[in-house]
């Protein structure tokens, strides 16, 4: 009986690495990568919300503590917003996090009273629901 690293060990002394080929992409199944790849850009380009909701600092809030809604970003929005301690602002799919927040709670988890909200998530983690700048594609660096 010999042990899984030895079997290891065994094995890559009898195989070498082979050179590397271009191919089409098509042709690639069942081969692999040479080296990573990198796309141009990354994707998301920008930190963006993965839900309709609200965008809020997440040390800043207390859970029973109302937030002010100070302002909306859709998706698309190029308006600077700027959110302070207490603040959040309503957020779509896809818009840009507000400079200051990073958080997203989803609108389902909340209940409004004019211009305050309250987060009513318990499971809610700092960062979630939001896509940070090259979490789906990153750009070589
Ligand atoms: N608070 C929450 N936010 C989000 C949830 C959630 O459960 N709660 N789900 C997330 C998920 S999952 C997804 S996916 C996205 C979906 O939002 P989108 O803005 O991407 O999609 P829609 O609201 O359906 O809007 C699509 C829009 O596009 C129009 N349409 C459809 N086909 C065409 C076409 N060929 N050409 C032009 N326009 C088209 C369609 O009529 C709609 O108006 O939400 C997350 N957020
Ligand atoms: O409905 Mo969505 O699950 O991200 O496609």
């Amino acid at each position: 009986m010999i042990t899984v690293s030895e079997a290891k060990n065994i094995i890559k002394d009898h195989v070498s690495v082979l050179d590397p080929i271009r191919m089409l992409l098509a042709d690639a199944a069942g081969k692999v990568l040479a080296k990573d790849v990198f796309a141009p850009d990354d994707v998301p380009g920008f930190a963006q919300s993965a839900m309709d909701g609200y965008a809020f600092a997440y040390d800043s809030s207390s859970k029973n503590q109302p937030l002010n809604i100070v302002g909306e970003l859709q998706a698309g929005a190029d308006k600077e917003l700027h959110i302070k301690n207490g603040e959040a602002a309503r957020i779509f799919t896809g818009a840009p996090l507000p400079e200051g927040a990073d958080t997203v709670v989803m609108q389902e988890k909340t209940s409004v009273n004019q211009f305050e909200l309250l987060i009513e998530d318990e499971k809610l983690l700092k960062g979630s629901n939001v896509r940070l700048v090259g979490s789906e594609i990153k750009k070589e660096h």
